[in-house]
């Protein structure tokens, strides 16, 4: 039974109560959720990540029946597998036990990215988000190396914490939000600069007007420099493969 304050009717205080505990057990639920997702990285001794973001809707090229459209998108699904290979092959062969591809663990360009870790030997751990929508868990991630989120806002956290560099492919609304709250972190000085790759030059120049934001003064002209655009597997690599090479010397060799 609730006491009075004596400042409170007691419908007002049955309010307060409930609220209480509703935040008590939202906070007791987000910390749970950040101590799990920290002890997985832990005990995988995970330092260092190099984050993939994409559409959870782009196919398999092999699920295409040969449209234009669906080929199209789904090329961006065998360039995440491509390019998360070499990542992948590249930390295994130079056995960096503290750096891991990341991804967020679903269908799609997540899928391609976990696929083409799995291609190359290598284990890459997913970011798993529980949504009503498209939610399973890709084949390409054991269950171990999977972590379950409730709530996004801790899931990007930990997406960015060890991130040292990010690629990002075609996407919706999820993946524009990850983008922009990242590039929204770095220019508001909350989290430190990493290398941002943009993958996918038409359809980014599509979607995207940069420039007239920096016309208007919504950003400033250094701003556009916080991602780089590429095009091609091949250009992504030899931006990514020198960030490993800085990883490897500084971290990783004995
Ligand atoms: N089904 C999903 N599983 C895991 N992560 C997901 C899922 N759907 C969206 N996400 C996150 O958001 C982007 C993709 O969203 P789009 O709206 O399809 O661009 C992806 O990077 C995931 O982190």
């Amino acid at each position: 039974m609730a006491k009075s304050n004596g400042d409170l009717p007691l419908s007002k205080m049955h309010l307060t109560e409930s609220v209480e505990s509703f935040e008590r057990t939202h906070a007791e639920h987000l910390s749970g959720e950040w101590m799990t997702a920290e002890k997985t990285f832990n005990t995988e001794n995970v330092k260092h990540t190099i984050s993939i973001f994409g559409s959870a809707r782009i196919p398999d090229p092999s699920d295409c029946t040969n449209t234009d459209p669906c080929l199209d998108m789904a090329q961006y699904y065998a360039d995440a597998r491509e390019i998360s290979k070499r990542i992948g092959a590249y930390i295994e062969s130079n056995q960096m036990i503290h750096t891991r591809l990341i991804t967020g663990g679903g269908p799609g360009i997540m899928e391609a990215a976990s696929r083409g870790a799995y291609d190359a030997g290598h284990n890459s751990i997913g970011l798993n988000i529980v949504i009503p929508r498209e939610q399973r868990l890709n084949p390409f991630i054991a269950a171990k190396h999977s972590i379950e989120f409730q709530y996004f806002a801790l899931r990007k956290m930990h997406f960015l914490k060890r991130a040292r560099a990010l690629i990002v492919f075609p996407g919706g609304f999820g993946t524009l939000d990850e983008l922009f709250e990242t590039l929204t972190l770095i220019q508001t000085g909350k989290m430190p600069r990493i290398p941002i790759f943009v993958y996918g030059k038409q359809f980014w120049d599509r979607l995207l007007n940069v420039k007239h934001l920096a016309r208007t003064g919504m950003i400033d002209e250094k701003d556009l420099a916080l991602y780089h655009m590429v095009d091609s597997v091949d250009e992504a690599w030899e931006w990514i493969a020198p960030i490993l090479a800085d990883l490897h010397a500084e971290y990783e060799a004995p």
